[in-house]
């Protein structure tokens, strides 16, 4: 019975991230094959509430397919995801994002269209009574700086209140885990400050873990608690910032001269 049979399932393991545990989301043995291709193998990985996670790694690494299988966009071909005190390994990205898993995406996903308000009704009207819109738009655009941009049409917005509205969303969605991918691309040197910033308010004041898939090794020094480094679908390394910079291993596969 080898491990590499994507029909075979390891042995449920104990969920750690039940009551009492301040661990948020744990994976055991999670597991992706495309083909003969082993995208995500085996990876074992925890992260407390309020956690900021940096996912490093070169191009290829399984970090997106890491995430999409957080997300359920992919679903497992062996292993178990359990999060918050279930086994979510089987439910619908719907499902999960019900029970609080939210995605930022490196494409923008707000309705450029749409006023800031209007963008934002869109999670609030998932999770609040109509009633509630308005005092829950509010508190949002205090909290996100939108306020004066409130009936502003997103696509008049500029790149770093676009990123800001993004997080606003799925904020308004009061989730425990936020997954970004490449979140400050494209942004100036405020605009990733304040995004940093932001980070720091989410992760502290509101307990919500962020897993932040990152090429910009300076950024990840600026936000991270800890950093993962993935490689060929494994966990090659974790550590602090300081840890994985020092390691000459990861600078052999991943950071390369320039770093
Ligand atoms: N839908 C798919 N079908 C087949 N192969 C895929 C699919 N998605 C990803 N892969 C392959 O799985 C491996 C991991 O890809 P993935 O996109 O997860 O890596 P990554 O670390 O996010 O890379 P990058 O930094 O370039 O975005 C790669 O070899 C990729 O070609």
């Amino acid at each position: 019975m080898g491990v590499s049979d994507p029909t075979v399932k390891p042995t449920p393991a104990v969920d750690e991230t039940g009551e009492g545990s301040s661990r948020v989301l744990q994976t055991r043995g999670l597991t992706k094959h495309f083909g003969g291709l082993t995208a995500t193998d085996e990876v074992d990985f925890a992260l407390e509430e309020g956690e900021l996670r940096c996912l490093i790694g070169p191009n290829g690494a399984g970090k997106s397919t890491f995430i999409n299988l957080l997300t359920g966009q992919l679903e497992a071909s062996a292993g178990s995801i359990y999060y918050d005190g279930r086994d979510i390994t089987e439910l619908s990205p719907h499902e999960r994002v019900g029970r609080g898993i939210s995605m930022k995406f490196q494409v923008p996903s707000i309705y450029e269209e749409f006023t800031v308000a209007q963008n934002l009704r869109i999670p609030l009207q998932q999770v609040v009574d109509a009633d509630e819109y308005g005092s829950r738009t509010r508190k949002i655009l205090e909290r996100f700086d939108l306020l004066a941009e409130r009936e502003t049409t997103a696509s008049d917005l500029s790149h770093g209140q676009q990123q800001r509205l993004e997080i606003g969303m799925a904020m308004a969605m009061e989730p425990k885990l936020m997954l970004l991918d490449e979140p400050v691309a494209g942004l100036s040197v405020e605009e990733t400050a304040d995004i940093a910033e932001l980070f720091e308010e989410i992760t502290a004041d509101d307990g919500v873990a962020l897993i932040v898939i990152e090429h910009d090794i300076d950024f990840v020094e600026s936000i991270a608690d800890r950093v993962t480094v993935l490689d060929q679908g494994s966990i090659f390394r974790e550590g602090s910032i300081e840890e994985i910079r020092a390691d000459s291993e990861v600078k052999r596969i991943y950071l390369g001269d320039d770093h």
